[in-house]
């Protein structure tokens, strides 16, 4: 005789086979790839979110899998500034960064953030070693510069946004010496120039270069948003460059999203088999991005694809 209670077990337990076979070929298939994983500072979210983002990558690293973190840190490095009383601005998603700023933004990045990360992922049984951009000059950057057209005049003018940096050469040295090891490296995006001037670059600008230099498998976006949304607020499984450009040239796309799509576009132009724009605060999101399916975000197409 089976009871009600019994029924429900053994659906559960299909439920779970069911996972565990969708699984399988995935964790076959990216045995020894590198991912590189962007932890963006609204993922980051609360000490449960942490624990579960670092159980994640503690698991890829356990199956086989070669993780990369590079993180942010945007609204914790404005919380800083807020209780230092130093203003800061935004173009194009991208914090105009003074001297002050600086000196801040590689405080919050590679000391605190970092090294929290680093202590979230030991805690949940892995090794990880935190370093930035300058460490063994892994990102070498060169000062960033945007011009905009004025509107009435017609003219390009450039925007000065201070010590806001671009990756002009990823060293790729000191990450190749962790690649074989049971060691996850984490990476603050603060970058380094000829001169020896820090740079403050964008967390996925950081990624991008980070994974395009690695040839990395995946480059795995997480946020704090579904994916790309439309113009209604609806969940976008996929976008092609294409209709990045027409979003973001009507409005739809804004703020840390352009970037975002931006080193999402150039990855996948340089060899990246995926780049994907995911929700970090969802418990597991690397997981179920990569081991199911149906994948877990938005997924930007390279030009080949569409
Ligand atoms: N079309 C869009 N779809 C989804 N999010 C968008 C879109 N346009 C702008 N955004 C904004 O982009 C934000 C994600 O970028 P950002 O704040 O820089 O995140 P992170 O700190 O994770 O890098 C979302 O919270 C959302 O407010
Ligand atoms: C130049 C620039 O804007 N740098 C970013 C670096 C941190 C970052 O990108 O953090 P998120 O990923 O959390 O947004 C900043 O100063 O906020």
């Amino acid at each position: 005789m089976t009871t009600a209670s019994s029924d429900a077990d053994t659906q559960e337990v299909h439920a779970i086979a069911r996972t565990l076979i969708e699984a399988l070929p995935y964790l076959r298939r990216y045995q020894g790839a590198v991912m590189v994983i962007k932890y963006g500072g609204h993922a980051m979210g609360d000490q449960t979110a942490a624990r579960d983002f670092a159980r994640d990558v503690v698991l890829l690293k356990q199956v086989g899998i070669n993780p990369v973190v590079v993180h942010g840190g945007g609204p914790q490095i404005k919380a800083m500034l807020d209780r230092l009383k130093i203003p800061s601005s935004f173009v194009d998603g991208l914090r105009v960064t003074d001297e002050a700023t600086v000196e801040v933004v590689e405080m919050v990045l590679a000391g605190k953030i970092n090294k929290e990360i680093v202590t979230a992922i030991q805690a949940a049984g892995g090794k990880a070693v935190g370093i930035s951009g300058k460490d063994s000059r892994l990102i070498e950057a060169r000062k960033l510069t945007r011009t905009r057209r004025d509107p009435e005049s017609s003219i390009e003018q450039v925007v000065d946004l201070g010590y806001v940096g671009e990756p002009e050469r990823i060293n790729t040295g000191l990450l190749e010496v962790f690649r074989n090891t049971d060691i996850i490296p984490v990476i603050a995006p603060v970058g380094v120039g000829e001169d020896g001037q820090t740079y403050n670059i964008n967390a996925d600008t950081a990624a991008g270069a980070i994974g395009g230099a690695l040839r990395a498998r995946k480059l795995l976006m997480l946020t704090d948003v579904r994916g790309v949304l439309d113009a209604e607020k609806r969940f976008l499984p996929t976008i092609t460059a294409d209709d990045a450009r027409r979003m973001i040239a009507e409005g739809v796309i804004s703020g840390g999203m352009i970037p975002k799509i931006e080193t999402c576009l150039d990855a996948v132009d340089r060899g990246v088999e995926a780049a994907v724009i995911l929700d970090g605060r969802v418990p597991h999101a690397i997981l179920l991005e990569l081991f199911t399916e149906h994948g877990f975000g938005t997924q930007i197409l390279a030009a080949s694809n569409r």
